[in-house]
């Protein structure tokens, strides 16, 4: 059985009536196949399972999509019923931010500006202080993401590191439709041509990775990527191609490392990643 709870205090009462580990999944509802993989990754390796469904404010711009982002409660909770979640906690804005707008938040650092960071001003102090809240909230053993979120991954296993939450991170593989599109809420956004011109994001990362499985140098792996994302439907605007160390650290890449991608298709931005490994510097 799948328990709904609202409130700090209903949530305080389901959490006190668990006895062995616990592992947490935090979304923003609109659930779809890559949320429930990482529900039954968290069934897998916890006693019990928490799916968090909460549309964050503090994480939206002032002109993003906060108020058109899809809520989809009833069908939500089915899909946590089916992959054996235990408790979903969806907790209105008020139950979250009883004051208001919090005025300490998290400060994500340099990487925090970068990538999503610059194209998102302030959307990590907002991820992170979210993430943090739910942390102190469930107080699980284990809390899963989505490598198809690679930065705001990365984040959070960097503040559980420099913080000492104590929590182990586990990163989940990105789950794709059958053509390479990565599963993301905001897919449901796209127009039948929209959705064609969605692939050149996938498009751009595979062929990345063939050209490094080829032998070629970081410079040809970004101009292959390029090339590829170009030459995919018309309709997908770039934001930003980069090739980095698997850590989103600065400086030159050898090795194992991240082609990550962010392109605005119409009006909705998308954004995706792979592991690709580079021949190391001789
Ligand atoms: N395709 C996917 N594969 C694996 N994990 C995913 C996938 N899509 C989302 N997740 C993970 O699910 C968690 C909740 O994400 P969220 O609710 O924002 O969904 P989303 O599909 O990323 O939404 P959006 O379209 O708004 O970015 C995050 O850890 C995210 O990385
Ligand atoms: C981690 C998260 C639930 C925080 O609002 C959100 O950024 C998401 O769904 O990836
Ligand atoms: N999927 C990460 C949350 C966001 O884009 O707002």
């Amino acid at each position: 059985m799948t328990e709904l709870v609202r409130t700090r205090e209903d949530l305080a009462k389901a959490r006190a009536a668990m006895t062995g580990s616990l592992g947490v999944v935090m979304t923003m509802g609109a659930l779809h196949a890559g949320h429930e993989t990482l529900l039954r990754a968290a069934r897998e390796q916890a006693d019990h399972v928490l799916v968090t469904i909460f549309v964050n404010p503090l994480q939206f711009g002032p002109n993003e999509d906060f108020d058109r982002y899809p809520r989809t409660l009833a069908e939500d909770l089915a899909i946590c019923r089916r992959a054996g979640a235990d408790v979903v906690f969806a907790p209105s804005r008020e139950e979250m931010y009883p004051e208001g707008q919090p005025r300490v938040r998290v400060d994500p650092g340099p990487l925090g500006e970068d990538l999503e960071g610059q194209s998102r001003p302030g959307f990590f102090h907002g991820v992170l202080t979210v993430v943090l809240k739910l942390l102190q909230l469930t107080r699980p053993d284990l809390t899963l993401f989505g490598e198809k979120d690679y930065q705001q991954l990365t984040l959070v296993r960097r503040m559980a590191r420099d913080l000492d939450v104590p929590v182990r991170v586990v990163g989940v593989p990105t789950v794709r439709e059958p053509d390479g599109l990565a599963l993301s809420s905001r897919n449901r956004y796209l127009s039948p041509d929209e959705r064609k011109a969605a692939l050149s994001l996938s498009a751009a990362l595979r062929a990345g990775a063939e050209a490094a499985d080829r032998g070629h140098d970081a410079g040809e792996v970004l101009a292959g990527a390029h090339r590829a994302f170009g030459a995919g439907a018309p309709g997908a605007r770039l934001d930003y191609l980069v090739l980095t160390d698997p850590d989103l650290e600065p400086g030159p890449v050898s090795g194992p490392a991240r082609l990550l991608v962010a392109a605005w298709v119409g009006n909705t931005r998308l954004i995706d990643n792979a592991a690709i490994r580079l021949a190391p510097r001789s």
